[in-house]
């Protein structure tokens, strides 16, 4: 772990008919990260992890990045760097191949190019066959897409990953796989963080240094 505050989070707010999700949630991510979220069901670990992201609006608190308060500017270069994985993904009716390849179009990932080579061979880490990448998003199953959304954030090297419940549809022996390639990727370049969100108390002890726990919207760090 680095000394650098990545993301700071100070007292966010986010209420729904007057009920309050998030209420006064403040944490801060340094370089060099893993960090567990947990909480029950409906405690707001998802709608953090977005808000986080800059995903959702929030009705009150602070996001800094680096130090920094974030302007409208500012946002793309934001989220091509801090990337939210979600639980459940949208699904297109383009190959996976052209689902990998979406994000590069986007101006903010202009500069680099995709490489259906390194699809191949992230599939490949997860026990998938490179055939997968002219198969139809939408006949994916639940888990094959949970690992698409894995590989299309991990392809655009972030520097924190939102990962929500990222293993939750995928079966065990992939689960080992996916576990593998995030904490190989963590450590490969120093000051890259994780927040993972898991029901799975064996799996954020595997995976995590400390834990962020989200009781009725109030959040307890250890
Ligand atoms: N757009 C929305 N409109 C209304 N309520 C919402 C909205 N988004 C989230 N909520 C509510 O906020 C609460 C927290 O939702 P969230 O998905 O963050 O929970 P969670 O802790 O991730 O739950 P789980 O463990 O079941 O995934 C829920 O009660 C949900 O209904």
């Amino acid at each position: 772990m680095t000394d650098d505050v990545l993301l700071k989070a100070t007292e966010l707010c986010r209420s729904f008919k007057g009920r309050a999700v998030l209420d006064h949630v403040s944490l801060s991510i340094n370089g060099g990260e893993r960090i567990a979220v947990t909480g029950p069901s409906g405690s707001g670990k998802s709608l953090l992890l977005r808000s986080l992201a800059m995903l959702e609006p929030i009705d009150g608190g602070t996001l800094q990045w680096r130090g920094a308060t974030l302007a409208d500017k500012d946002v793309p270069r934001f989220r091509s760097q801090v990337m939210y994985v979600q639980q459940r993904t949208a699904q297109f009716d383009e190959t996976v191949l052209d689902v990998l390849r979406m994000p590069y179009a986007l101006s903010i990932h202009r500069h680099r190019e995709f490489s259906r080579q390194h699809a191949a061979d992230w599939l490949k880490r997860l026990g998938r066959p490179g055939d997968m990448l002219s198969q139809l998003h939408s006949e994916l199953s639940g888990g094959e897409s949970q690992l698409i959304a894995l590989v299309r954030a991990l392809q655009l090297d972030p520097v924190i990953l939102l990962l929500d419940e990222a293993t939750a549809a995928i079966d065990p022996d992939t689960t080992a796989l996916v576990e593998s390639l995030i904490l190989e990727w963590q450590a490969s370049q120093s000051g890259r963080s994780f927040l993972w969100v898991s029901h799975d108390a064996r799996q954020s002890e595997r995976m995590t240094q400390r834990s962020i726990s989200l009781l009725a919207g109030h959040s307890i760090g250890h």
